[in-house]
């Protein structure tokens, strides 16, 4: 009796904790769903901006746009119930697991519902008065009075509820009969701890319903979390088949399989395989495919990866176990919220990454536009010259063709001639003509024909031998012209390139177009008929073969090629030169289109790098730190170990499966603050991990203060700064190695197209052997994303800084005073900077000039690296690879004394 008392205070002990732990799960997870759910309209909202200012092209846009669907799942998590679907061998063992997880006799268990009954769907929700009805697919009631008065205090489901009635005894239609099978017996009352985010929905047993209709009924308007109670032996041959299509109707949703022990009077027989039940169902489980040996702990590290495979787990011995039950829903939950935000957050990344190529693009067009007009401009100039240059060239060389063409079809063009037909002409018995017109028809003809062929023998010699353009030569003025035009938007503007082409054309034309009805073949036709006009006749001749060749041999002999190859050249010259002028003005409108562009690109890039950038960043950094957030919880905060300007940095023993790290505590007071805090995050996250500089686990916004919302950067711990060490002195040889440590850093960030921009002794940590790396990226940027701003540490910082126009070599100048102070082993400022009153009398006299002064221990090569590295000429400045191998001489030299 005792015993019996014992274990209903301990179950409902259990019970009462349960409902609470499972009560603050489902808040956490809807608070979650809500920030996800902002962080979506927060994002729709800077979207709609970069759309409206043309911030991307539409294809851009669209590719980074959350999909439909994906944007349904994300608005479902926080609006729909979650439903607890409880599935299970037999009835008996849903009505067992549902009893025990609401600690009440709702469903009635084995003595009262027999094996072959058919129960309904059940759906059990909170609601403040008891009721019950029957629904179909939610949408249609069918009421039966009694029920409701019935359902008095709803402790326990009364049988004929839940059992549908034989169809053979009732008095229904069979269409009704369907109706009344399917139909979904709901039960509300209160039950506090479901609230309005859960409900429990019971599969129907014995029915004849599809499993694909089973799942898409109950699962309904709900986010499901399916159960599946296993309370026989193992999984019998029509549990396996009901599994199986289970799987293939819903390859994605986990089940959590919980076994518990049978109940006697429902016992089915077992075969005995010497294995235990656990065994054996885990097995059957592994077989098909919900479990794997592989631990849940593994596939927790990488949730994405694992999102659809192994998520389903099983808990042996179900009613006592609700602590990994609990774990369970912990884990299903923050599975979908991670899902959700990770849409989110690779929306954003993608974004950030297309402004990163545009930022370069345009950095691009910018510089390299101007360089190509002009370079088009030189080599148009080149080209014309060079065309004139020949063409009057070439005039012999014509005269020469054109002699030579006469010779060598002169033979064969006056045998042709002699037989000749000549039609239309009606001629006497001596074969003379019977009137002039007849005789001046007769001469034409046969001019007509040796014009024809003599041309078609001019021009095929001159096609093949004015090759006076090389491909390559044109080709490169072409592309050039063709990127050229390619930024342009209008497309119906007459281009620089075609008017090129004409260049090119009238060039060429000799060889293009000479053979068919040119100008310049008519040209030649015109100037040679004008050259045989003074061809008179004395007599009136037969008009016999040898009138043919007379006529034809004259006419070739009487050809002046010099004036012919003059009347080409001068026509080719006239045609190049227009064709140049025009060139030359078509350029110029391009020029003009060009430059307004060019402005516009500048006013994008500058969106691009102060507005929008730090936007999404900003988002991004919401979006992965609420990932963080769920997925490995606030990160526990230690004692203090350093304070930066904007930021506390605390130990943190473990977080996120790392060991020894520290978080760095900051509070942004602004936007500029929050903007740069995102970039340095995001910037530093993107960094693949390099041995020289310090890693960043993860981020974390702490939104539990009302006033304020910490962000949390959790990083790698080391043991202490370089400023600390310097201070504590540091042998030469080690010091050396820093140095190293440090270039090797920079050389790694300059290489992903970074600049530090803040390299000074505190950003520089180092590990326990003395080894360091680089941290603080928050001045960090990519060349192409720097617009000019003053930032770093007064000492540090490079004259060039204040030009807005600089680049990777001011971390160089950085180095060269970070050297000084490694070299000086100590932190003491330098002498010729500590006389300077403020910031800005330094700022000043370093602009004129002034640097450390050299102590007495700096070795001269030490002192050549330092002075090489600040030096006010930025291209004056070594390479790092150069500092690198000086350093390793030094390191090298240093090892062998010692
Ligand atoms: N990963 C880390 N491991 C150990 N100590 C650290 C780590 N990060 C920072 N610290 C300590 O915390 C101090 C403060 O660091 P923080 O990065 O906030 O600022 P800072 O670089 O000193 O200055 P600022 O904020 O002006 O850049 C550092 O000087 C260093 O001593």
């Amino acid at each position: 009796m005792t015993d019996k008392v014992q274990t209903v205070t301990q179950n409902n002990m259990n019970s009462s904790l349960l409902t609470q732990d499972l009560a603050k799960i489902i808040k956490r997870y809807k608070k979650y769903s809500l920030y996800i759910k902002r962080l979506l309209e927060e994002t729709d909202k800077s979207y709609s901006e970069i759309i409206d200012r043309h911030i991307l092209t539409p294809d851009k846009c669209s590719s980074i746009k959350i999909s439909k669907s994906d944007r349904q799942y994300i608005n479902s998590l926080p609006s729909l119930p979650l439903g607890l679907i409880v599935c299970s061998q037999t009835y008996y063992g849903k009505a067992r697991f549902v009893n025990e997880f609401l600690n009440e006799s709702l469903l009635p268990e084995s003595s009262i519902v027999n094996k072959t009954d058919v129960v309904r769907m059940i759906r059990i929700m909170h609601h403040s008065t008891p009721s019950a009805s029957l629904n179909i697919s939610g949408s249609f009631e069918l009421l039966e009075t009694d029920y409701d008065q019935r359902s008095l205090s709803w402790s326990n489901a009364p049988r004929d509820y839940i059992i549908v009635k034989d169809e053979k005894k009732s008095t229904l239609s069979s269409d009704e009969h369907d109706h009344e099978e399917t139909a979904l017996l709901e039960i509300r009352k209160p039950l506090e701890f479901l609230g309005n985010n859960l409900q429990i929905l019971i599969t129907p047993t014995n029915q004849k319903l599809h499993v694909k209709q089973i799942i898409s009924q109950i699962t309904e308007n709900i986010i499901p979390i399916f159960i599946y109670i296993i309370d026989q032996g193992k999984l019998f041959d029509h549990d396996i088949v009901e599994l199986e299509l289970f799987h293939s109707i819903a390859p994605d949703q986990p089940i959590l399989f919980i076994r518990i022990d049978q109940d006697s009077s429902t016992k089915e027989p077992t075969s005995n395989i010497g294995e235990t039940p656990c065994v054996q169902v885990f097995r059957q489980l592994c077989d098909l495919g919900f479990l794997s040996l592989l631990t849940t702990e593994n596939c927790e590290q990488t949730p994405e990866v694992n999102l659809s495979k192994f998520q389903s787990d099983m808990i042996d011995n179900g009613f006592n176990n609700f602590p990994l039950f609990l774990n369970y829903i912990k884990k299903h939950l923050n599975r979908l919220t991670i899902r959700a935000v990770s849409i989110i957050q690779r929306s954003h990344e993608l974004c950030l990454d297309l402004f990163n190529d545009s930022a370069f693009d345009m950095a691009r067009d910018i510089l390299i536009t101007p360089k190509r007009i002009s370079y088009a401009h030189e080599k148009e100039r080149e080209l014309y010259d060079s065309l004139i240059a020949l063409t009057n060239s070439k005039q012999n060389e014509i005269q020469k063709l054109i002699l030579q063409a006469v010779n060598d079809s002169q033979e064969r063009l006056t045998d042709q001639a002699c037989s000749l037909e000549i039609p239309g002409i009606e001629l006497t018995d001596q074969l003379t003509v019977k009137t002039a017109r007849d005789l001046k028809k007769c001469t034409s003809v046969i001019q007509e024909f040796i014009l024809v062929r003599l041309n078609k023998a001019i021009a095929d010699k001159l096609s093949s031998s004015v090759n006076i353009l090389h491909q390559d030569y044109v080709g490169t003025l072409t592309r050039c012209l063709k990127n050229l035009e390619n930024k342009e938007d209008d497309e119906t503007n007459v281009s620089a390139s075609k008017a090129l082409h004409e260049i090119i054309q009238s060039a060429y034309q000799v060889n293009i177009t000479l053979q068919t009805n040119s100008n310049l073949f008519k040209l030649l036709i015109d100037r040679m008929k004008e050259l045989f006009r003074t061809f008179s006749w004395s007599n009136c001749p037969r008009i016999d073969p040898e009138f043919k060749r007379s006529i034809a041999s004259n006419m070739l002999n009487n050809l002046s090629e010099a004036k012919l190859a003059k009347s080409v050249c001068t026509q080719l010259n006239d045609r190049i030169r227009m064709s140049h002028y025009n060139f030359e003005s078509l350029l110029k409108q391009l020029e003009h289109r060009h430059s307004d562009r060019l402005k516009s690109t500048e006013d994008k890039q500058q969106r691009v790098r102060k507005d929008f950038t730090p936007k999404i960043a900003r988002h991004l950094l919401e979006s992965t730190s609420l990932k963080d957030l769920i997925q490995y919880d606030l990160p526990k905060q230690g004692r203090e170990v350093g304070r930066g300007q904007y930021g506390v940095v605390y130990e943190c023993e473990s977080w996120a499966n790392q060991r020894s790290c520290v978080l760095k505590s900051v509070i942004p007071p602004d936007d500029r603050h929050w903007n740069d805090l995102a970039l340095e995050f995001h910037y530093l996250r993107r960094i693949p991990d390099h041995p020289r500089v310090v890693k960043l686990i993860g981020s974390v916004i702490d939104y539990s203060y009302p006033d304020h919302t910490p962000v949390l950067l959790i990083m790698e711990r080391l043991s202490r700064d370089l400023h600390i060490a310097l201070k504590n002195k540091l042998p030469f040889q080690i010091r050396i190695r820093i140095a190293l440590d440090v270039v090797e850093g920079l050389r790694y960030l300059h290489g992903l197209g970074l600049v530090h921009r803040d390299i000074k002794l505190k950003n520089v940590l180092l590990d326990e052997a003395n080894h360091a790396r680089i941290t603080d990226l928050g001045f960090c940027k990519p060349e192409v994303m720097m617009s000019g701003s003053l930032v770093g540490t007064p000492i540090h910082m490079a004259p060039d800084l204040f030009t807005s126009k600089y680049d990777h070599t001011v971390d160089v100048y950085a180095f060269g005073i970070l050297f000084w102070y490694i070299c000086s082993n100590g932190v003491k400022l330098p002498n010729n900077f500590d006389v300077c009153t403020s910031k800005d009398v330094l700022w000043s006299k370093v602009k004129q000039g002034l640097r450390p002064e050299r102590l007495s221990v700096f070795t001269d090569e030490c002192w050549e690296i330092m002075t090489k590295c600040w030096d006010t000429q930025p291209s004056n400045r070594p390479y790092l690879g150069e500092v690198q191998e000086k350093l390793e001489q030094i390191f090298s030299k240093e090892i062998i004394n010692v």
